[in-house]
């Protein structure tokens, strides 16, 4: 990296270990400026309460990005509504978290930022506060106007894409359209490709049913929709395999010779994902105009305040940030 970059973080819920985690993340060195969008008492709070040093520096988006020295961040101030109590959620606070989100967003959007980090939120609580919200992954498509992202989980040996996110199950089915389909797997191919560095990705693909709908015997959908659309694609020059079985494909007799598995749904994907690396596993969000990358947990409200919660997942994430901006030069 020649000239050190800016990334923005957000912690999330305030209630939970997001800025425990953020505190401990400034206890590094880090080679790019690490710019916090938070409201400044949660932070030195919370730095007291673990007992680490925190010092803030003011955001000025003037000046050359500096590399962050550890023990410091890079403040740009939202305020809470009201003050937090670690593990204790408070409606009032939703509003907050969502506007840190779109100023880090927008920012990333327009470039004054060269990725974003992104802690843990509390889903349910944001829709307590009113404000429909089903996860980053859908807000930041809908906020930066892009037609399409996707989700991928990824450690340093799997990589899992989702065609869905975070949808019930009963809606599923209907969701797998042969236009869905062609979206996910075209996005998942291309940053692959420019942010990964593969030179021909293989994709691993899921069926929806159990054994691939065997044959139609378990469901249509493999034969209806997901075998015509790989067909398709594949005469464009991908590399893919499938539908095959979800129960059976996760083994390094297939894992060993692909570069990512591309699930159908949240829970046939992520689980084994979690099984084999949580904790230091990283969320990014394929197809936005910016790099962002996710913690693979969640709130974790019972850790908050305590100096219990692990950290590994943000900075890998954190780090993975910094590695494709460098790749995406
Ligand atoms: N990226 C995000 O914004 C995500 C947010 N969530 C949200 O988090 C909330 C709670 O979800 P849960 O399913 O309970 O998942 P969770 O990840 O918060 O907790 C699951 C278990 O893992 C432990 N855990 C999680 N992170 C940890 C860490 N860094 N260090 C040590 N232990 C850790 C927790 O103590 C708990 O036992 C939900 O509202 C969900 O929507 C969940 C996943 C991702
Ligand atoms: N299971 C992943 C998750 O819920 C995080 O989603 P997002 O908030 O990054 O869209």
């Amino acid at each position: 990296m020649t000239q050190p970059h800016r990334v923005v973080i957000t912690p999330g819920e305030p209630a939970g270990i997001g800025p425990d985690l953020v505190v401990q993340l400034a206890q590094l060195d880090w080679p790019v400026e690490l710019v916090v969008c938070a409201d400044r008492t949660l932070l030195t709070d919370r730095a007291a309460m673990l007992g680490l040093p925190l010092t803030l520096l003011p955001y000025d988006a003037s000046l050359v990005p500096k590399p962050q020295k550890a023990g410091t961040l890079t403040l740009l101030p939202v305020a809470l509504t009201t003050p937090v109590i670690p593990g204790v959620l408070n409606v009032l606070n939703g509003p907050y978290v969502v506007e840190t989100l779109a100023r880090a967003c927008d920012g990333s959007t327009q470039g004054e930022f060269a990725a974003l980090i992104t802690g843990p939120v509390q889903k349910s609580i944001i829709n307590d506060a009113g404000i429909a919200f089903t996860g980053h992954t859908e807000f930041f498509e809908a906020r930066s106007h892009t037609d399409k992202v996707v989700m991928m989980l990824a450690t340093e040996e799997l990589r899992v894409a989702l065609a869905t996110t975070h949808l019930p199950l009963k809606a599923i089915s209907d969701a797998i359209t042969p236009d869905l389909l062609r979206e996910v797997i075209t996005i998942l191919d291309n940053d692959l490709r420019t942010k990964f560095g593969l030179v021909e990705p293989h994709i691993l693909v899921c069926g929806l049913n159990p054994h691939a709908g065997e044959g139609g015997h378990m469901g249509m959908e493999e034969i209806d929709t997901i075998i015509p659309v790989l067909e398709e694609m594949r005469a464009k020059g991908m590399n893919l395999s499938g539908p095959l079985p979800a129960d059976t494909l996760f083994q390094p007799k297939y894992l060993d010779h692909a570069d990512a598995v591309l699930a159908m749904y949240h829970d046939q994907g992520l689980p084994v994902l979690k099984y084999q690396g949580f904790g230091r596993a990283v969320n990014i969000t394929l197809g936005l105009p910016f790099i962002r990358t996710s913690v693979d947990h969640g709130t974790a409200l019972e850790l908050a305040g305590q100096g219990k919660a692990n950290v590994g997942s943000f900075i890998t994430a954190l780090n993975l940030a910094i590695k494709m901006i460098v790749n995406t030069k």
